[in-house]
């Protein structure tokens, strides 16, 4: 199985950021996304997760195979830990919320409001879901944000696992975290879009008449 994009442009606020991406993403692979703050990972991530549209090309990329993991971790705050994973394997229909909590170092954490966690144990959580999920790409946003070295390394370790069992994973990131993989620079599609964009801009006849 794999996933596939083809001549994908993505928005964001109603302006083309990438244009011309091609990428195929197989069982067991990495794929590292990189490139300077704005240039367009989140929105990338969003339109794979298939939270927007496409603005244009191919996706065969079927958001239900997706787990994503976003900036916001996603948790309801008077829940305790164990009960936002509760709650979040009903959404999946699948998961054990022990086995996602052990995972993350969260099992003496788990009868605590979510509100009441630091931010790297937040984090913990947000990932937590991704182990619960079952689905086969997990599509990451800066997922060691607020992670310490161990806990950086515990997510490491949980992708490493995931795609030894057969899935993937798509991870926005500035840092490295010894994961082998690709690494896909965005810079060069979000040049695209903007020749694009210039290409298109009216002349002063078009703007003005
Ligand atoms: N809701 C929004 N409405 C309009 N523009 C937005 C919105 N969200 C983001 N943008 C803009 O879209 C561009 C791409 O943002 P995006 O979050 O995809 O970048 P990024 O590569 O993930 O950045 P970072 O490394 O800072 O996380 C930026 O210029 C940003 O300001």
């Amino acid at each position: 199985m794999s996933w596939q994009a083809d001549t994908l442009a993505c928005q964001r606020g109603g302006r083309v950021l990438l244009a011309g991406l091609s990428l195929r993403l197989a069982k067991g692979q990495v794929l590292i996304l990189r490139g300077p703050n704005g240039v367009g990972k989140t929105t990338l991530l969003r339109t794979l997760a298939g939270l927007q549209p496409a603005a244009g090309g191919t996706l065969n990329w079927p958001a239900d195979d997706m787990a994503y993991a976003s900036h916001a971790d996603g948790i309801k705050a008077t829940l305790s830990a164990r009960e936002n994973l509760a709650f979040w394997a009903g959404i999946y229909g699948a998961g054990d919320p022990e086995n996602a909590l052990e995972t993350f170092g969260l099992t003496p954490l788990a009868g605590r409001a979510a509100g009441t966690l630091s931010a790297g144990q937040r984090r913990r959580l947000g990932l937590a879901r991704l182990v619960l999920s079952h689905r086969p790409v997990w599509l990451c946003d800066e997922p060691t944000v607020s992670l310490d070295a161990e806990h950086t390394e515990v997510f490491a370790n949980a992708v490493r696992a995931h795609c030894a069992k057969g899935g993937a994973a798509v991870l926005a990131t500035h840092i490295d975290l010894g994961l082998t993989g690709e690494t896909l620079d965005l810079t060069p599609f979000a040049a695209a879009a903007a020749q694009a964009t210039q290409t298109e801009t009216p002349g002063f006849d078009e703007a003005f008449l």
